[in-house]
């Protein structure tokens, strides 16, 4: 039998749903139920949807009414606080999970159990489901869902494209024709001050894509995504280090004077929401890797994985790196999460922007011939990098696992990634599962050291450095200076839950 590592004992109090006062209760009581329905919902709009001529319609139909009413069984075993069970599927990672269940949660159940092992399980017995079946085994409830919004991202995703990689409009004049403005600026030099501003206009899409999730968004508006799209898009950056304390003095004193704080730019108001600010020791890192090795940690699909693969390419174009390693789920996670085929059929909506296949109208389809262009372009470079090894998309089990982070340095089933994940000069985590798996999602005080707070991956020589951008989408963060948790206690009480504000932390 596998050896058990004990994810409901982490170094403080662990955060749960017993709690009532708690982002978990609230997910547990009222945003899971609604994510299930979903699943529920999508999986009666595909059967319904089968054509008469489909083969195996008959057990396909079978076998869809089986996972509804299996899925509808999981939504009341949450509602009413039931007992965890064992895992029945033979994947790859059950015995492990068993094993788990056994020796660390017998009788413990959804409301009780560590929130973080809870919603974990979750999504693991919705994948129970699928995989027990013939036909559906490798269907991904939440692909529609995905799909929609990052259409209704159209807007910032050209964009953005058209900004940094379509030909710049001056480049005949300066001697520079073909090149799109990032290369531009890139191509002053690693250390000049065009690289410099270009990594941290990236990096701040980078962090802020992460605002637009679907797990979060359990009923997405799409307007409101593309409002948030639409305010990042008119930040362009240079950032400064602990900015924060000042700023949110200043946020204060505005909101007790009642003023709208109209003398801040759009700019400056993101990064007053960013609480700890450790973007300038990441660009000192970075400045000084030559051809190094970046590994991604991903998180959302759709527009947030967009945003991470520019930065992924601004960091190959620059030369700050040769290969950049994209870490996926497994399996369908958290509703956004990344499995490698979302990256792949990403790289395809846009290497055929605007042209349609024999069954289906294209995806991103912009009018003016240009924003094709440089969708088509930004697709073509991103597929001929994974074509030559530069970008590498690899998936385990270990991230789909109930286990916090703090086990990726000894659980033995995690050791090949481990020993792989060294070889990297920096580890990138986005969004915000990764960060509570990272912090072991307990109570730590806001004020505990962030190196403190990930325990092996803070104190090991072996561990590279790492960094998380991390909007605030749970009740844990840490990082924080003193007196910040009390001021935004009067700013915004949801200021830890509602996606607004932001972390971005460094360890060396
Ligand atoms: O996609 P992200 O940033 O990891 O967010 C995941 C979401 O799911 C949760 O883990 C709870 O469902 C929250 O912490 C967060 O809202």
């Amino acid at each position: 039998m596998a050896a058990s590592y004990d994810p409901s004992h982490p170094p403080c109090k662990a955060l749960s749903a017993s709690d009532r006062d708690s982002f978990g209760y609230k997910t547990m009581q009222a945003r899971l139920p609604v994510i299930i329905t979903k699943v529920i919902n999508d999986v009666y709009q595909t059967y319904h949807n089968l054509p008469s001529t489909e083969l195996d319609l008959k057990e396909k139909e079978k076998e869809a009414k089986h996972i509804i009413s299996t899925i509808s069984e999981l939504r009341y075993e949450l509602q009413h606080d039931k007992k965890f069970r064992p895992l029945r599927d033979s994947e790859d990672d059950v015995e492990e999970w068993n094993q788990t269940l056994a020796d660390h949660f017998e009788g413990s159940s959804w409301f009780k159990a560590p929130w973080l092992f809870a919603e974990c399980y979750l999504y693991r017995r919705v994948r129970e489901t699928f995989a027990l079946t013939q036909h559906f085994r490798d269907y991904d409830p939440f692909h529609e869902q995905k799909k929609t919004v990052f259409k209704s991202s159209q807007k910032a995703v050209v964009a953005i494209a058209v900004r940094l990689m379509s030909p710049s409009e001056d480049s005949t004049a300066n001697g520079t024709e073909g090149l799109s403005s990032l290369d531009i600026l890139v191509s002053q030099g690693p250390e000049s001050v065009g690289t410099e501003e270009a990594f941290f206009e990236l990096a701040q899409f980078c962090l802020w894509g992460n605002a637009t999730d679907l797990s979060l968004l359990d009923n997405p508006d799409l307007a409101k995504v593309e409002e948030l799209q639409k305010r990042m898009m008119t930040s362009t950056a240079s950032s400064s280090n602990n900015s924060s304390t000042t700023s949110l003095d200043k946020q204060l004193e505005e909101q007790q004077q009642g003023k709208g704080g109209e003398e801040t730019s759009e700019l400056q108001k993101h990064e007053e929401k960013i609480l700890a600010n450790d973007l300038n020791a990441l660009w000192a890192k970075v400045k000084g890797l030559r051809k190094g090795r970046v590994d991604f940690i991903l998180d959302n699909a759709g527009f947030e994985l967009y945003v991470d693969l520019m930065f992924a390419d601004y960091l190959i174009r620059a030369g700050f790196a040769s290969e950049v390693v994209f870490h996926a789920k497994t399996i369908p996670w958290f509703v956004s999460d990344v499995m490698p085929v979302d990256f792949q059929w990403t790289l395809d909506q846009l290497r055929y922007a605007s042209s349609s296949s024999n069954d289906s109208a294209p995806f991103f389809d912009p009018s003016d011939p240009a924003e094709q262009k440089a969708l088509r372009d930004l697709g073509a470079k991103w597929q001929s990098y994974v074509d030559q090894g530069v970008w590498r998309v690899t998936s385990d089990d270990f991230w789909t696992s109930c286990y916090a982070f703090y086990h990726l340095t000894s659980l033995p089933s995690a050791q090949d990634l481990f020993t792989d994940m060294k070889k990297s000069d920096l580890w990138i985590f986005k969004g915000d599962l990764n960060y509570r798996k990272l912090v072991y999602d307990c109570q730590w005080p806001t004020t505990t050291p962030f190196k403190k707070a990930i325990g092996p991956l803070g104190s090991r020589e072996d561990v590279p450095s790492l960094v998380t951008f991390r909007t605030c989408k749970a009740d844990v963060v840490v990082g924080l200076a003193e007196g910040v948790e009390e001021k935004m206690d009067k700013l915004a009480n949801d200021w830890q839950v509602s996606g607004e504000y932001a972390v971005i932390s460094f360890k060396q």
